[in-house]
């Protein structure tokens, strides 16, 4: 990949107001996106939903991103939509009145566009990984459940709380969930609108580790993230692109659509030198995006 776009640390770093995007550990190709609005709990505002597709389109292209982990600051990973006031993104269609026919379609349009901000964590070729800690509320579920992997610390708790909120929830959860944690286990969450722990959600695959603390959830993803950006960067995001493919297709076409895949991507540099580096005994040294 050229360095596409010319995406830099200074341009990730500036102009993003709820999030903070860094490069932790400059010895690893590893970003961090990390919701930063502590005091409201990391709610979702209108500018979060503009921002996380910016924060992923810049990550998708920069080239010293290998993997990126989407974790956040404060008591709890995110409260869900931002509810109140001007600051919920619906406010404004919902304000929308005089003829119903103008305010569903501003609706329409404003729950299809913070649909199209999470599925970004999907576009981002790179690897997505969530580390939750406490809290993760309605949209905020909705946001991991767009994540490739998820990882929570002991004191997580998810909640698809919008059946309580007298709404179906639209952002994602119910269309992603069913192939993470099977479709009764979505079903109960998303009916009964009840809390789920960390250890229940490591029981139904909503994460797939469960760290002691937020402090080992941080080294832990850390390190986990860093061993991801290592690997060959064509293997690993050939290898979320196939997935992510071949959940909505038959396995026929899947099947179809991964052999064509690597009939382009076997003629990489990064699989001789895997090879070469089995036959030597060494650690291979993949080549840079
Ligand atoms: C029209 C759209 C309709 C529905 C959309 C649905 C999609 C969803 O996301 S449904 C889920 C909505 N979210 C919630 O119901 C969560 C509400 N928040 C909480 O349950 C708690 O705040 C908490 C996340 C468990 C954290 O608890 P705690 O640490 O005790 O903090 P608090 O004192 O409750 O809150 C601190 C501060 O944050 C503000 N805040 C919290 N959540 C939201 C939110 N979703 N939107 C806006 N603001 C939020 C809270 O009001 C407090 O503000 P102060 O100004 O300090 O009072």
């Amino acid at each position: 990949m050229a360095s596409g776009g010319g995406s830099s640390d200074a341009e990730l770093q500036r102009g993003f107001k709820t999030l903070a995007v860094t490069r932790p550990d400059p010895a690893a190709a590893v970003y961090e996106v990390r919701l930063n609005r502590p005091a409201q709990r990391n709610a979702l505002s209108p500018e979060a939903f503009a921002e996380i597709p910016r924060a992923m389109s810049l990550l998708d292209r920069l080239p010293a991103a290998r993997a990126v982990v989407l974790s956040a600051s404060g008591p709890h990973f995110c409260a869900g939509i931002e509810l109140g006031g001007p600051g919920n993104p619906l406010a404004a269609p919902l304000a929308r009145g005089a003829d119903p026919a103008a305010a569903a379609e501003g609706l329409r349009r404003a729950i299809l566009d913070m649909q199209a901000a999470l599925t970004a964590v999907e576009l981002c070729r790179k690897p997505v990984i969530a580390a939750v800690h406490g809290a993760c509320v309605g949209g905020g579920v909705d946001l991991v459940a767009a994540c490739d992997i998820r990882y929570c610390s002991k004191d997580a708790t998810f909640v698809l709380k919008e059946v309580d909120m007298a709404i179906v929830a639209d952002l994602g959860a119910l269309q992603r969930l069913p192939g993470i944690v099977g479709y009764g286990n979505v079903a109960d969450l998303a009916l009964t609108g009840r809390r789920i722990t960390a250890l229940e959600a490591k029981e139904i695959g909503l994460v797939s580790r469960v760290f002691d603390s937020k402090q080992e959830l941080d080294a832990g993803v850390a390190k986990i993230a860093k061993e991801i950006s290592e690997k060959s960067a064509w293997a690993v995001m050939g290898t979320k692109a196939v997935l992510l493919r071949s959940r909505d297709i038959t396995v026929e076409q899947g099947l179809e659509h991964v052999a064509t895949w690597n009939a382009g991507m076997m003629k990489s540099n990064d699989l001789m030198e895997a090879i070469k580096a089995f036959v030597e005994k060494r650690k291979p040294v993949f080549s840079k995006l």
